[in-house]
């Protein structure tokens, strides 16, 4: 029979369901160095956001199969490494969606009408009604920052109780926040117009720290900050400062930069702010719900079956997902690319498919290419389950070609997308270990690995460009790894593709942009 660690506590739900195939042992309060020792017993791990499944311990767990995350990030899970050594990641990505959107408007409506610190002064013996007097939210107007699942229902609801509604979500469209009731605007006028102001999205680099002095100097003095998204989206030290100085009227934070909250100035501000220990997720419903989905996306890894909600590996049939493995991180890591490229909301993507590529079963290609598209703006919530569902929503218009006479490569696949703010394209193949290669950039012809950071310029074709970008980026002491430049004609048009080792500050990105001779520039994290 296979066994099952559950590391974290689980509703029961989960682990009976699990007990119909394998041994379950629940331990909830292993040490790093315990799991490390005991994982190579099991066959599956379960946890919730408690413990950490890194490298070492994948490395550890020579039987495992499958990790199962009772929740939606697997910010605590090294996914790369899983996916290196074929373990499946499965997480519940809508499970919990309701519980976390009830716990915002409660917040919300909490720190309006400063119930925790009334409550406190009841339980310690008085009755003030001076100091407790509240604002409604009626007729305010709610920013919402991120219109995904959670944004959206906190978004409804709001609506309901009379707020106006401003969204900032540069991958949704004006007509889907329509639909919901949003007026979509850029980030500064919602920090400058919104009462209240809730965050709904992942933490990403570009996402760290999005809340912080320069961010909080725009909002009104009468202003509320709701964070019940991922910690470090705020700059703790800068709202602390904030709200101690009175520039804003208020905050109720869920989650945070370190958690559990360590020493904190947050600690000692008060009826201004409410703090909960990361509780969006914690109702009875939502626990019994992603343990049951991730629970049974375990049993049927176990018996065989695939999962469907699986993080890293599609849910296909395994020996067609051996056999089109490959060609599905191609796709995941072009998607990844050309939607970087684009930048923000994307309104189509072409997907060529060439050569043998042409010939094969190409719905499973279509979805990673989709699945890597969105993993910028969706992080984990994306999966090979969701993708296509979530481009329709998106109103991404998804166009496939075929051409098997291509014969440039044994297949390759050539993605094109056109956004909001432009129009780009990459094409890919496989060399004969499996391994990729982008092979064009703009129809400019290439032939690099993805790297984890790169950059990208279009340039002139003339003499002492690639040294002058070389030599800035020495300047700002950025280590370049390899450098390719193509072309289509001598001294037209031209593109530079550098790996570089660490991510490119956006202040290095504009001195790119101003060097004489570059069209433009573009940073990529795949
Ligand atoms: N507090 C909790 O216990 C709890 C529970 C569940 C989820 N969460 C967190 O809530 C957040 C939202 O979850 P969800 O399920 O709604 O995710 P989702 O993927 O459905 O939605 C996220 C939205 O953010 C948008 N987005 C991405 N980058 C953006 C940016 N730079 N600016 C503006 N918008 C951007 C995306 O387009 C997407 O619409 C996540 O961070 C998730 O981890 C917290
Ligand atoms: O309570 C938890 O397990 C964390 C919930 C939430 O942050 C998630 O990522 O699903």
């Amino acid at each position: 029979m296979p066994k099952v660690l559950v590391s974290d506590p689980i509703d029961q739900v989960g682990i009976d369901i699990l007990s119909q195939v394998a041994q379950v042992d629940v331990k909830t309060d292993l040490t790093r160095e315990q799991l490390v020792e005991i994982i190579s017993e099991y066959d599956a791990l379960m946890i919730r956001s408690g413990t950490r499944v890194t490298q070492e311990v994948i490395e550890a767990g020579t039987q495992l199969k499958i990790i199962g995350r009772a929740g939606v990030g697997v910010d605590n899970v090294d996914v790369t490494a899983a996916t290196r050594k074929g373990i499946v990641v499965v997480n519940s990505p809508e499970g919990n969606t309701i519980a976390a959107a009830e716990h915002t408007i409660a917040m919300m409506m909490a720190l309006s009408r400063y119930i925790p610190d009334a409550n406190q002064s009841v339980k310690g013996n008085k009755w003030d009604r001076k100091s407790f007097t509240g604002v409604e939210v009626y007729k305010k107007t709610l920013g919402v920052v991120g219109l995904g699942k959670i944004g959206t229902h906190v978004a409804t609801v709001a609506k309901a109780m009379g707020m106006k509604l401003l969204a900032f979500d540069p991958f949704i469209s004006h007509e889907r926040a329509e639909q919901i009731g949003c007026r979509l605007v850029e980030l500064d006028v919602l920090f400058q117009q919104a009462d209240y102001i809730t965050l709904h999205i992942p933490k990403t680099a570009e996402t760290t720290h999005l809340i912080g002095a320069a961010a909080i100097a725009k909002m009104k003095p009468t202003a509320r900050i709701i964070n019940c998204a991922r910690g470090g989206i705020i700059d703790e030290a800068a709202l602390a400062e904030a709200l101690k100085a009175g520039k804003i009227a208020g905050a109720a934070i869920d989650v945070f930069e370190s958690e559990p909250l360590g020493e904190s100035d947050l600690r000692s501000l008060g009826r201004e702010i409410v703090l909960t220990p990361h509780l969006g997720a914690s109702t009875e419903e939502a626990q019994a719900n992603v343990a049951i989905d991730v629970a049974e996306q375990i049993r049927d890894v176990l018996l065989g079956l695939p999962a469907r909600s699986a993080v890293n590996i599609p849910g296909l049939r395994p020996d067609l997902l051996e056999q089109l493995k490959p060609y599905l991180q191609l796709a995941e890591t072009l998607g990844n690319l050309v939607g970087q490229l684009v930048g923000g909301r994307v309104e189509s993507l072409n997907i060529g498919l060439r050569g043998e590529l042409a010939t094969n079963q190409s719905q499973p290609i279509v979805v990673a290419a989709l699945k890597g598209l969105l993993s910028h703006a969706l992080q984990e919530r994306v999966n090979y389950v969701n993708a296509s569902i979530e481009a329709k929503e998106r109103g991404i218009r998804v166009i496939e070609t075929r051409d098997a006479s291509v014969k440039d490569y044994t297949g390759s696949l050539h993605l094109s997308a056109k956004g909001a703010l432009g129009e780009h394209s990459v094409t890919g193949a496989l060399l004969g270990d499996n391994e990729i290669r982008v092979t064009s950039i703009d129809d400019f012809p290439v032939n690099v690995p993805p790297n984890r950071h790169m950059l990208f310029t279009l340039h002139r074709d003339m003499p002492g460009i690639i040294g002058n970008i070389g030599s800035l980026l020495g300047r700002f002491n950025v280590n370049i790894a390899s450098m390719q430049v193509g072309r289509k004609i001598v001294r037209g048009d031209a593109v530079m593709v550098l790996s570089i080792d660490d991510p490119l500050p956006e202040d290095i990105l504009d001195e790119i942009k101003k060097v004489s001779g570059i069209r433009d520039a573009y940073t990529v994290t795949l």
